[in-house]
This record gives C-alpha cells, sequence and structure tokens, in this order.
C-alpha cells in the first residue's frame, strides 16, 4: 500500500496571498482507509519563504551528512491536547501555522530546498531556489485521539496516515528534505507530522527548526527567533583532513549512487504487524539500576568507576538488556551459539569537535558509536552492568576524526548489515527537549517517530510528567512486545531500593 496521494502537475494554481505563496491542489479530499485510523486530506499546499527573502545558494554536504545519504528519512509525530472547533481549525489555526512556518524557512531555508548532484559537483549538496517551498498537508480525523496518546502497545499502523511521504520525482535526480501535515481531531487535539531526510539535518537541528517554528506560530507570526540562536551555516567548521566524504562517495558508488546515476529510493513506509508501545523508567528505577551497577562493579575498594553512569547510560543499559531477553528468551547465549550483539547510537560532536562547533551548526554533527559483545555477557547476571560498562566508556572516549570513519567501515560491512536482529539501535534524546515544543496550545502530550518500526530502534525522550525519568519508545511484535514489557518492570522490581526510595 502506498500513501503517496500528492502529483506535482495537479498543482493548477498561485494563490499567492501576501509574501506566503499557496499552490492550492486541484484534488478531492482523500482517504487512508484500510486501517483504524482514517485522515481525510482536505488540503496540500507548498509554502514558500517570503518573496526574494533568500537568495539562491548551495550548500555542499559534509561527511556528517554523506552518512545518511542513502538512509529512510525520519518521521516524528508531535500530539496537542487542544478543544477547536473546525472553524478556528480552518480559519485561525491553519493560517497562522502557514504564516509562521514561511517566516521560520526563512531562516532555514535549505529545509525548503532539494538534494541533488549538479555536474559539476565532485559530490551532492543541498541546493536552495528562488521559490522552492514544503509541501503542507491539512487533513481532519475522526479516530479516538486518546487511544495514540496512551503508552499502551497499539498498531504502528495507525500512525502512518498522521506523517506526509516526500514527493519524490525519481525522474528529476532532484529530492525534497521535508514534509509536512497537520490533522486535527476537532475538540480533541492537533497532530503535526513531519517527515525529514536525515542527510539535510540531525536531531540537534531538526528540533532547533521545530522550536523556532513553534515559537513564531505561538507569537502568531511575529518572528521571535532571536539572533543568537539562528542557525549557523559556516561549514568551513567541519574538517575534513582524511577526506573522509571521498571514503563515503566510493562506498555509495558500490551501491550504485553516482552522479550519473543519482536515484535515491526513500520507500515510503509499509504497513506491518507490528505494536508501539512507551515505556516509562522512572527517576527512582534509574538510581536502583545505577545502585545495583555499582554493587556489581566494585572491586571490594569502594572506588567510584572511572566512567560516569549517566542517565542515558544506565537506561540504555538495561533497555539492551531488557530488548535481548525478550527477543531470544530468559536464557541465551548457552551452549555453542553465542552471537555477538550490536548496540549503536548516534553522539553529537558538535561540542567534542576541535575547535568546538556552536550549538546552532546547521546539518549533521552525529557519530555513529557502534558497541559489540557477546549475547552470553547481557543475558547473565551482571549483564546489565556490562553493558554499562561498555557503553560509558565509549562515550567517555575522546572524539577523533578517524574514529568516525572507522565506524562508519564498520556499519558498513557486511558483519554488520546481515544481523538486523541483532542491533539495538537509538533514537532521539532526552537533552533535546522535544516537550517543549510549543505552538501556542501547551506542551505536546506524546511525540513518536513512527520510522523507529523499520529500524526496529528505541526512541528515548525526557519524560514530559517526571523530572530525571526517561520514556523509552519501541515497535516489536505483539507477543516479543508482551516479553519486553515484563522484562523491563520486573527487572528493576527484583533490585534493591535505594535509601531515597519512597517505599
Ligand atoms: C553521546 C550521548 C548520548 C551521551 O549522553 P550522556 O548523557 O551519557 O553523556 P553527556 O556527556 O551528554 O552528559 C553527561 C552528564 O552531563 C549532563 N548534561 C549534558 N548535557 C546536558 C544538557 N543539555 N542538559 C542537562 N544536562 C546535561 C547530564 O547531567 C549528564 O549526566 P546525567 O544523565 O547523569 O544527569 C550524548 O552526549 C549525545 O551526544 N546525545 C545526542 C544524541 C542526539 O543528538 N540524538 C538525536 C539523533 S537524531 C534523531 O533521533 C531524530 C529525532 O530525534 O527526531
Amino acid at each position: 500500500m502506498s500513501y503517496n496521494f500528492y502529483k506535482g502537475e495537479d498543482i493548477i494554481s498561485d494563490c499567492s496571498s501576501t509574501h506566503i505563496q499557496f499552490f492550492e491542489i486541484n484534488q478531492s479530499s482523500l482517504m487512508f482507509m484500510g486501517m483504524s485510523c482514517t485522515v481525510r486530506v482536505v488540503d496540500q499546499c507548498q509554502i514558500a519563504l517570503p518573496s526574494d527573502s533568500v537568495s539562491t545558494t548551495s550548500m555542499p554536504l559534509t561527511f556528517f551528512d554523506l552518512m545518511w545519504l542513502a538512509l529512510p528519512p525520519v518521521h516524528r509525530i508531535f500530539f496537542y491536547e487542544m478543544d477547536h472547533s473546525k472553524t478556528q481549525f480552518t480559519k485561525t489555526i491553519i493560517p497562522n501555522l502557514k504564516h509562521s512556518l514561511s517566516l521560520t524557512l526563512q531562516q532555514f531555508f535549505p529545509l525548503a530546498g532539494k538534494l541533488t548532484w549538479p555536474k559539476e559537483s565532485t559530490k551532492p549538496e543541498i541546493q536552495y531556489s528562488n521559490g522552492d517551498s514544503v509541501v503542507l498537508t491539512v487533513a481532519v480525523s475522526d479516530y479516538n485521539f486518546d487511544s495514540l496518546l496512551c503508552n499502551h502497545a497499539k498498531s504502528v499502523n495507525d500512525f502512518y496516515p498522521l506523517v506526509p511521504q516526500l514527493c519524490n520525482t525519481a525522474s528529476s535526480k532532484v529530492f525534497p528534505l521535508l514534509a509536512l501535515q497537520v490533522t486535527s481531531f476537532p475538540n480533541k487535539g492537533i497532530c503535526i507530522g513531519i517527515t525529514l531526510d536525515h542527510v539535510v539535518a540531525d536531531g540537534r537541528t531538526f528540533h532547533h527548526f521545530i522550536k523556532s517554528w513553534a515559537s513564531t506560530s505561538r507569537l502568531e507570526g511575529k518572528n521571535s527567533t532571536m539572533s543568537e540562536s539562528l542557525p549557523c551555516y559556516n561549514r568551513s567548521v567541519v574538517k575534513d583532513p582524511n577526506g573522509m566524504d571521498m571514503v563515503f562517495l566510493n562506498h555509495y558508488k558500490k551501491l550504485n549512487i553516482t552522479k550519473e546515476s543519482f536515484n535515491i529510493t526513500k520507500d515510503p513506509m509499509a504497513p506491518m504487524d507490528k505494536v508501539l508501545a512507551t515505556f516509562v523508567l522512572s527517576h527512582a528505577n534509574i538510581k536502583r539500576i545505577k545502585q545495583w551497577i555499582l554493587i556489581r562493579l566494585d572491586d571490594g575498594k569502594e572506588r567510584k568507576p572511572p566512567f560516569h553512569l549517566s542517565t542515558f547510560v544506565l537506561t540504555c543499559a538495561y533497555v539492551w538488556v531488557c530488548s535481548i531477553k525478550a527477543r531470544w528468551g530468559d536464557v541465551v547465549g548457552s551452549g555453542s551459539e553465542d552471537p555477538i550483539e550490536y548496540f549503536l547510537f548516534p553522539m553529537d560532536c558538535r561540542a567534542r569537535l576541535e575547535p568546538v562547533l556552536p550549538n546552532t551548526y546547521f546539518g549533521n554533527c552525529l557519530k555513529s558509536c557502534l558497541i559489540k559483545t557477546k549475547r552470553s555477557d547481557l543475558a547473565g547476571e551482571t549483564g546489565i552492568a556490562i553493558a554499562a560498562e561498555l557503553i560509558a566508556k565509549v562515550i567517555q572516549k575522546k572524539v577523533e576524526e578517524d574514529g568516525i570513519l572507522k565506524d562508519m567501515e564498520t556499519l558498513f560491512s557486511s558483519d554488520f548489515s546481515s544481523a538486523p536482529d541483532r542491533i539495538l539501535s537509538v533514537a532521539g534524546s532526552t537533552k533535546l527537549y522535544i516537550y517543549k515544543t510549543d505552538f501556542g496550545w501547551g506542551n505536546p502530550k506524546k511525540s513518536e517517530v513512527i520510522s523507529i518500526a523499520n529500524t526496529g530502534a528505541i526512541l528515548l525522550s525526557e519524560c514530559p510528567s517526571e523530572i530525571g525519568a526517561v520514556e523509552v519508545g519501541l515497535v516489536r511484535n505483539k507477543s516479543e512486545m508482551e516479553k519486553f514489557a515484563s522484562f523491563f518492570t520486573k527487572t528493576v522490581e527484583g533490585f534493591p531500593p535505594t535509601k531515597d526510595d519512597n517505599c
């Protein structure tokens, strides 16, 4: 099943008003059927920057961007509880979102541009041309809004109609980078679905953009982005003394991605028989896990371990072990078969490079950190302590540019890619403060990244209802999810309480 409902030829008229260009699409409402959540598309338009506000610009991809060239886009959804009428939605909310989006895109113009590989260039680049725009879909749904917000397991297919597809016109070898969808659940809430090609932006840049759009919208178009938080487009700050970009391009050549055949297919997501659920690791439980690990690591000398057991480390170690047990059973790694398990997480290098890059650097600046260990190590009694030590030690290692290269080579190796069911990766972060994205309707009640259904990744977010707690999202088949839920709840209950526990 494909959700591609947009056809470029259908653009019929330029209805530009003030400085925003709206190209309304001549189409009757379309329905997404065949799944519980039904969405009716009522409008599609293209939102451009204010006319002539940014001139045509080319932005070369750095090696950090090139890492993501062939990977599928990220689909993120924000849910806002908000009592609103149909009239309020169409007459006030949507015009304000369109206007504020246009203003925000002026500062984040590459998102309205295209990925392409010009004849005269040695590598692909992002090109913004005056008039480029982002497709915004407006939809309405009468589905049960509350059921999409709850933490318990629900079909992942219910979320697909809430995110737009990137409208690739494969023949042109020019690819859009961002698509947006706003869906109204009348009297209940509003949902914003975003599809972003990771090649243009990582988590930090994406959340910079979305928060800028939200604050401009909250202030009803009065441009709110303070000058100190404008995106930084200085790409010369990313050094590539070892020519890592060429290493990536040579790798892509093997995948037949070249200047001549620059035709990247980023398949739309296909419905699948899986459920999505959210688990919360409370602050008290994180402390319990830490205390339990410290006891396991203690060599009797009561020294502090020479690495930092951060909330991230503790959460990942705990979830990795629960995930292994849910997939392979409680007693794993015994007998002759003891396969290698992989853990993969992104590290934001902005503050770790020499010289340091500003937080507002626009683009990708992620290093992929890979950890390998035998399944029996993780499944054993001290599995969580072993996992925590492995992850923490990788984080404290100095970031070196050739280290990034080594990781990428491992990622591309057949050994790694032939074992998708033995890789646990991480999406999101508790430090991006996604629950502080307020369009004027309060903070989101929930946010999901639906693309984890394809990657099997866990999604980390800060917990909106408890400081210091972590939300963990994942997509699994029903029976594996039930086992995961059981391990997730019971394992920490078996750890001794800390002195801070309120019990
Ligand atoms: C490598 C890391 C995961 C390691 O995290 P750690 O928390 O273990 O280590 P750290 O050095 O960052 O932080 C160590 C301690 O410093 C403090 N600390 C650090 N940064 C902080 C911040 N911004 N706010 C508050 N506290 C902070 C914390 O107290 C933490 O300990 P304590 O926890 O004990 O208090 C992280 O540094 C990192 O780079 N995260 C970014 C990942 C990212 O950008 N993901 C998005 C991928 S894109 C994506 O997935 C798309 C999407 O999201 O839409």
